[in-house]
């Protein structure tokens, strides 16, 4: 199984006159893990997962690692594009514009295996049947719930069993009830699969009682944040 590892991480962001600088001074992510982040808004969350996704490169970093099957892949310098670690890897719940509108239901519900190169319409009926999700093939994303849509991110993310799951605020639009199904469902996939789980939520009822790490971006100085653990899940 593969994992990561951070240490001394920076990014920073510019726009005009604003400037937003993101620390991350130690962090792993290894199989089996569970790890929540949780930070007001627009404290840094999203750059954090960002980072930790692949899906932009750190400024500077004194280590950024992949590690797998005894081989070890140098994150920390260069501007290499990581998409073929990422699709294989890595199943990335965002935030926003998680799914493309231009695409089906079962389009969208199949592109992360066709990226990686693991076709199983099996494994996406399963999640899908796991999950309450039940539209027709070929849904037009436009005609699917905001709930609905959430939902097939999810599967969308996890069908091609990677080995690193991030979730985005995953259960932002669910009722109470969706909401734990999901988790539930992402807990037991990355059971399943010895997968890293890492979540940003808001909502810390929701991951009590799971055994989560806890961690928070929290703004420190103004403009500069820091990704730091928090207590331990004790109930
Ligand atoms: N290009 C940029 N230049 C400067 N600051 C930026 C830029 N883009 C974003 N920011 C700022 O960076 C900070 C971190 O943004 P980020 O999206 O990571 O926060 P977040 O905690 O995920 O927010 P939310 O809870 O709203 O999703 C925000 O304060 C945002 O305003």
């Amino acid at each position: 199984m593969a994992e990561l590892i951070g240490r001394q991480i920076q990014r920073i962001l510019k726009d005009g006159q604003r400037r937003f600088r993101l620390d991350i001074p130690a962090f792993e992510l290894r199989p089996g893990d569970r790890k929540v982040i949780f930070g007001r808004t627009g404290s840094g969350k999203t750059t954090a997962m960002d980072i930790l996704a692949l899906a932009c490169h750190p400024d500077t970093a004194a280590r950024f690692e992949l590690r797998m099957g005894g081989r070890s892949t140098d994150l920390a310098r260069g501007r290499r594009d990581h998409a073929p670690l990422r699709a294989k890897l890595f199943g990335y719940v965002l935030q926003s514009s998680p799914l493309f509108p231009f695409l089906t239901f079962e389009e969208n519900a199949s592109l992360g295996q066709r990226l990686a190169g693991r076709r199983d319409s099996g494994v996406i009926a399963d999640l899908c049947q796991r999950l309450g999700l039940d539209a027709a093939p070929r849904t037009r994303v436009s005609d699917l719930s905001i709930g609905q849509r959430q939902r097939l991110a999810v599967v969308r993310a996890i069908a091609h069993r990677p080995s690193f799951i991030l979730c985005d605020e995953p259960t932002a639009s669910l009722d109470p009830d969706t909401a734990r199904i999901l988790l539930r469902t992402v807990l037991d996939v990355a059971d399943e699969l010895g997968a890293a789980l890492l979540i940003i939520s808001h909502d810390r009822d929701l991951t009590r009682g799971h055994d989560f790490e806890y961690f928070e971006v929290v703004e420190w100085q103004p403009g500069h944040a820091m990704l730091r653990p928090q207590e331990r899940d004790a109930a």
